[in-house]
């Protein structure tokens, strides 16, 4: 257990984008503030910003979301997954996690926060079984899009979206990655700039359409 001291407050920015399920948004930050150190979710540094860059960060995205199955790839300590479940109770999410105590964690915030909208799978975005099935993809610190583009893209269904969270080196990752969306049909790429003005910290999300 961490000391609930060092927990960043919550910043006003929670309310507007949890909405009514505010509670659950805060029930899932106090569990990770409390077990994801010594699960290895979060890092030891990770407390005093923990809403800002973690939460929030993954929060800002619900709006990019339609109704239908969207898949998180390497969803870990929920992120985005779990924080966009909790926003979207009309969106129908699969956690796809290979790590068993991640999927342990996952599995256990979702019946505490009495979730019916989730599924977690655990299995590598590869061998999930999926491949065609999902309307989007979201992603978050799994890897450069040139690697992420192959493990994201074939999950999708014709004319689905990956909306993969990225940091301020998304260009420079979009110019590396040219091959791979060629080659997957990864078209009408775009960067949206998330969160300004209601957030600390922007998110930058890379959108685009495949098939
Ligand atoms: C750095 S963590 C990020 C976790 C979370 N998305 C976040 O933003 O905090 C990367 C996660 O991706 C998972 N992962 C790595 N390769 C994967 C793959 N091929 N398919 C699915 N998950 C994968 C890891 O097990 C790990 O939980």
């Amino acid at each position: 257990m961490t000391d609930r001291l060092l927990l960043e407050p919550e910043p006003p920015g929670a309310a507007v984008l949890f909405g009514d399920r505010l509670d659950q948004g805060r029930a899932f930050t106090e569990a990770l503030a409390d077990h994801g150190e010594e699960l290895g979710l979060i890092g030891p540094l990770e407390l005093p910003r923990l809403w800002t860059r973690h939460i929030l960060n993954s929060a800002v995205v619900a709006p990019l979301l339609h109704p239908g199955l969207v898949g998180d790839v390497g969803s870990g300590a929920g992120l985005p997954g779990l924080v966009l479940a909790i926003i979207r109770p009309d969106v129908s999410f699969v956690l796809i996690e290979p790590m068993e105590r991640r999927v342990a964690w996952l599995s256990d915030q979702v019946a505490a926060l009495g979730l019916s909208n989730v599924e977690v799978r655990r299995a590598r975005a590869e061998e999930a079984k999926l491949n065609g099935q999902l309307d989007q993809v979201t992603a978050r610190a799994v890897s450069a899009l040139k690697t992420l583009i192959p493990i994201t893209a074939p999950l999708l269904k014709p004319g689905g979206e990956l909306v993969l969270l990225k940091g301020a080196a998304v260009d420079g990752e979009i110019g590396n990655a040219e091959k791979a969306m060629r080659k997957f049909r990864v078209h009408d790429p775009e960067v949206l700039v998330l969160g300004e003005g209601v957030v600390g910290e922007v998110t930058r999300v890379f959108r685009a359409t495949v098939g």
